[in-house]
């Protein structure tokens, strides 16, 4: 047997059935070709009707071909890790390394205060030395609020934490935790409900003191004489204007207050609102980020760097020690740099309504996991910090993962505080690398996909962890404009990495594995999906009411690599879905938001990353909201669309939802005059093209809904309605007539 010392401490395994998976996926390439092959054979001569159509949709099939072959890269060569913690423990106890956590919120009326704390508090009380744990809070939107709500989860710090450790709770968000011990999984063992109803009652008085702020909109006069630390808010002028406002809640070398109420020592905790200023660029995120780096390097300079977003909290207190199997690793850990957990949300439908990231978290991520590792997502991963401060990777280093036991000067609190300040001024970065080559990138509205990428062209590898227990939840958008809004961020900010300096395509040709290469790509050009998706779902559709057949006749065998194709791929993709547990609803949900997020989002994602490219506008992150309305949040657990107020993305949504049904509609109406004989040549020619016409229908249902015949709030602005009516039928007659 093999020295307890050399057996690794996570192992990769590769998945089953690629090769059945490769022949099946190589058929569908033969009958994608075949269809390019007939597309090209039969272009209707110049003069004759439906070349345009015919052109256009030979380009849409050529990109629809291409693209298919991207999201094969993800496919073809899937890897699953598997942790052994025991191992560490045994090894490593003693020398574990120093956690630094991020958590970064920006505005406190869209991120409630209560939420960012359930947040704070389970990464606080992670299964891991306390001393060795430091929690950052960064503060976009400086609110006095969320520093006193702060305050006070640093108080119910010193109950939570050893509740949850003497009876090992999962999970270690007080509100989420509360809720999973409801009815049938109430709390049994005697001594620990006593306990539990004490630990409940400390937090509702928290969750009251800090609600009632929250609906004051202020803290009291009060509050703010007991703690010094609110004068840092007089010289605040807007969430825009203000110094920087560094405050150690939790000093965790302190013997005597950082320890809870059972005796035991307590992690740090820092609240951060970094110093803006009206003509100074924030970055965004990325810029919250790099404060935050150098913050925490002056305090506490763990090795190891957790980054959360507000809404995402811990749902398993094991994740730091699963990411350390792969980092201290003695043979493989010195080439990784991060490692990446999937980011799953709490708050979805059984049927997800508006999609999710089931696909990519359970299937895509551990395709590129086995060609070099995942993409940095910005939530739920660790990174080394001296690869994201911009280190190259060298096969000589060995991993420095283990706790520096070298006495650092010793600065009384206050010190500390005034002398790391300047750190998080907006004057810092100047003249420097940080947003460049050190830190997160500026610039990007996906600071966190482009650094990932960097780091992987300096040769570094990352990891997928992907446990059984979900290492974090967060809250998905709950309306579709939300929904509607972050995808275009997203896929706006991966086209202009497509088009920067570092595009994937030609800056990563050479520093990374060609099938990784592909797995970047598959995302930079989500946009690009827009114009092949539009020609698709509107010209054949038109085209019925010239009655120019646009696809093989049924009696053709030209038909057969059409439905080959087809059939075979949607059969896949739903097998797909049900094997990563999601449900057959679900999957008819996801194929409605992929229509509707690449004809709106990604559309206006590709026009503004153009203009941007040509500097006409600026990018932006418009951040996702966090709550709803009470009626809006009934509908959502009810799985009724939420269309909310009219916005562009909107009205095109409706206009193509009506034109198909009006395009149907006078391509029946025409049959029906026909007579029996029209129908069967129809039958014969049109049965595709009515067949593309009439899903599209039906995967639009719900807009049909939300447009004339609900009467709720969430309904489609009836200003829509009337809009898009008029531009379908305008556009179905023109052309109509312009035969
Ligand atoms: O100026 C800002 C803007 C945002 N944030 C924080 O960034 C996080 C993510 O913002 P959110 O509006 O929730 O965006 P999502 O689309 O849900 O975020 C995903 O996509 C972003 C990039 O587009 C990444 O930064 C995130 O980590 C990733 O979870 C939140 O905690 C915000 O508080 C800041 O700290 N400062
Ligand atoms: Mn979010």
């Amino acid at each position: 047997m093999a020295k307890e010392e050399h057996l690794p401490l996570f192992e990769t395994k590769k998945a089953k059935g690629r090769v059945l998976f490769r022949i099946f996926a190589a058929s569908i390439f033969a009958g994608i070709c075949l269809i390019w092959v007939y597309r090209v054979s039969h272009i209707p001569k110049a003069g004759e009707d439906g070349r345009f159509a015919w052109i256009g949709l030979l380009g849409a099939e050529i990109w629809f071909g291409f693209y298919w072959l991207l999201t094969q890269a993800s496919r073809w060569n899937p890897v699953y890790r598997h942790t052994f913690k025991d191992r560490l423990s045994q090894r490593y106890e003693n020398e574990l390394p120093g956690v630094d956590i991020f958590v970064c919120t920006a505005d406190a009326s869209i991120e409630p205060p209560m939420m960012v704390m359930n947040t704070v508090l389970s990464v606080m009380a992670y299964e891991y030395p306390p001393e060795k744990l430091s929690v950052y809070l960064s503060d976009d939107g400086g609110s006095e609020i969320t520093y006193y709500a702060l305050m006070e989860a640093a108080e119910f710090a010193k109950h939570w934490i050893p509740y949850c450790k003497k009876y090992n709770v999962e999970p270690r968000s007080p509100a989420a935790y509360f809720v999973s011990k409801h009815g049938d999984d109430a709390v049994e063992d005697n001594h620990q409900a006593k306990d539990f109803v004490f630990i409940k009652k400390l937090y509702k008085y928290m969750e009251n003191k800090i609600e009632n702020a929250v609906k004051l909109g202020q803290v009291s006069d009060q509050v703010r004489s007991k703690h010094k630390g609110f004068s840092q808010w007089d010289s605040y002028s807007s969430r825009r204007d203000h110094d920087t406002i560094l405050q150690i809640v939790i000093d965790g070398r302190d013997p005597i207050n950082a320890t809870d109420n059972e005796g035991c020592k307590l992690p740090t905790l820092v609240y951060l609102a970094r110093e803006k200023r009206p003509q100074c660029h924030h970055n965004f995120k990325a810029g919250a980020m790099n404060a935050l780096i150098r913050v925490s390097s002056n305090i506490s300079n763990g090795k190891l760097l957790l980054n959360v977003d507000c809404d995402m909290y811990s749902n398993n207190s094991l994740a730091i020690r699963d990411t350390l199997c792969f980092l201290m690793d003695e043979e493989k850990g010195h080439e990784i740099a991060f490692v990446q957990f999937p980011q799953n949300f709490k708050n979805l439908t059984k049927n997800e309504l508006y999609a999710s990231l089931r696909v990519i978290n359970e299937v895509e991520a551990h395709g590129v996991d086995g060609y070099g590792g995942p993409l940095y997502v910005g939530t739920g991963c660790f990174h080394r910090r001296d690869t994201l401060c911009g280190r190259k990777f060298s096969k000589d280093s060995k991993s420095d993962m283990k706790w520096d036991n070298r006495k650092r000067e010793e600065l009384g609190i206050h010190e500390l505080e005034e002398n790391t300040k300047s750190l998080a001024s907006c004057t810092f970065e100047e003249n420097t690398q940080w947003g460049k080559e050190m830190g997160l990138k500026y610039g990007c509205p996906v600071e966190d996909i482009i650094t990932g990428l960097s780091i992987h062209c300096r040769g570094w590898k990352s990891v997928y962890c992907n446990p059984a227990r979900e290492a974090f939840l967060g809250l998905a958008p709950a309306t579709l404009p939300h929904i509607l809004v972050q995808h275009k961020r997203w896929s706006e900010g991966n086209f202009h990495i497509f088009l920067s300096k570092y595009s994937p395509a030609w800056y990563a040709y050479g520093k990374i594995r060609l099938g990784h290469q592909l797995g970047y790509l598959r995302y930079s050009l989500w946009a690009s999906n827009c114009l092949a998706t539009l020609v698709y779902s509107t010209l054949p559709s038109l085209y019925l009411l010239r009655g120019a057949s646009l696809f093989p006749q049924m009696s053709s065998p030209w038909l057969i690599p059409f439905a080959y194709v087809i059939i075979g791929k949607y059969t896949w993709s739903f097998v797909e879905f049900l094997w990563c547990d999601g449900t057959i609803l679900g999957w008819w949900n996801e194929q409605r938001i992929w229509l509707y997020q690449r004809t709106s989002s990604y559309l206006f994602a590709f026009i503004d990353t153009i203009l941007f490219s040509i500097g006409y506008t600026n990018s932006a992150f418009v951040i996702t909201a966090k709550v709803a309305e009470e009626d809006v949040s009934k509908r959502y657990e009810k799985e009724i669309m939420e269309f909310g107020a009219s916005s562009p993305m909107l009205t095109i949504l409706a206009t193509l939802a009506l034109l198909n049904l009006c395009c149907f509609a006078g391509f029946v109406l025409e049959e029906a005059i026909a007579g029996s004989k029209g129908i069967a040549k129809a039958y014969e020619t049109m049965s595709l093209q009515v067949l593309l016409c009439g899903v599209l229908i039906l995967i639009n249902l719900p807009l049909y809904q939300g447009l004339y015949l609900r009467k709720d709030k969430g309904k489609m602005p009836s200003s829509i309605a009337y809009k898009s009516m008029v531009i379908a039928v305008f556009s179905c007659v023109c052309f109509k007539l312009s035969c």
